[in-house]
């Protein structure tokens, strides 16, 4: 997925030589304190930020030079830490936006009648101003308006952020479901390690923009020592 990714804001690189790569129906998670670069490699793969040097590849294209409209056109989704929804919107009208690139009527009543079976409370409230809803609910609209995008590989930044516990559980469980069921790949960048360790098979530990480690979720499961490896 990437490689040798030198990328950072203006002429000062943030990540240095990263390379790492996600699988299909893979779910990856990179962890790392603030400001290791975490926000900023999600953004480079889905082209939000100019590549310095090193290559992004996706379904075996090197996309490095590619926009993001066209990144989200050959699968690719990005759910920022902070609310990426419609605000003004309803939940429905959000979710149909979401799909705004399908053209076939019956993909869009599929994919939203999944997205209603995996978060119910998103069509319970479907006719509910989006941005008036609870912060945990805003965030799983967030995370359905990907996922009507069709998108086969979601970039997934802090997905529990401001989410109650026991919906964190289900969210990621929602996650992981989708992953065996239906081949979604994801890179998942979370500080909720507790909760994203058991839903990854494998983990990337970045410092100051670079990969200290990689290895499997079940051999991270086992440390207790995440922290002391920063
Ligand atoms: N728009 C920006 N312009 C300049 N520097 C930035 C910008 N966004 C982030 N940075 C810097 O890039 C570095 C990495 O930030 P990034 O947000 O990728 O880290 P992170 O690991 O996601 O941290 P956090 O967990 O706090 O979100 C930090 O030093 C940050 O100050």
């Amino acid at each position: 997925m990437a490689n040798g990714l030198v990328c950072g804001y203006g002429k000062h690189s943030v990540l240095h030589d990263v390379s790492l790569t996600v699988g299909a129906g893979e779910i990856v998670t990179i962890l790392g304190h603030n400001g290791a670069g975490k926000t900023t490699a999600l953004k480079a793969l889905f082209g939000l930020l100019p590549v310095q040097s090193g290559v992004v590849i996706h379904d075996g294209k090197d996309i490095t030079r590619t926009s993001t409209a066209s990144r989200v056109r050959g699968g690719m989704s990005y759910t920022s830490a902070t609310s990426a929804i419609f605000r003004d919107l309803t939940v429905r009208q959000n979710l149909e936006l979401g799909a705004f690139t399908v053209r076939d009527s019956k993909v869009r009543a599929e994919r939203l009648a999944r997205i209603h079976d995996l978060f119910p409370v998103l069509k319970d409230r479907g006719s509910a101003v989006a941005g008036r809803m609870s912060g945990g609910q805003q965030r799983l609209l967030s995370i359905g308006l990907a996922l009507m995008s069709g998108a086969e590989l979601m970039l997934l930044d802090e997905p529990s952020l401001g989410i109650a516990p026991s919906l964190v559980t289900e969210l990621f469980e929602s996650i992981r479901a989708l992953s065996r069921d239906a081949g979604l790949s994801v890179v998942l960048v979370e500080q909720n390690v507790g909760a994203a360790l058991p839903i990854s098979d494998r983990v990337y530990y970045l410092r100051a923009g670079e990969i200290l480690l990689s290895e499997s979720a079940d051999e991270a499961r086992a440390r207790d020592d995440w922290w002391e490896l920063f």
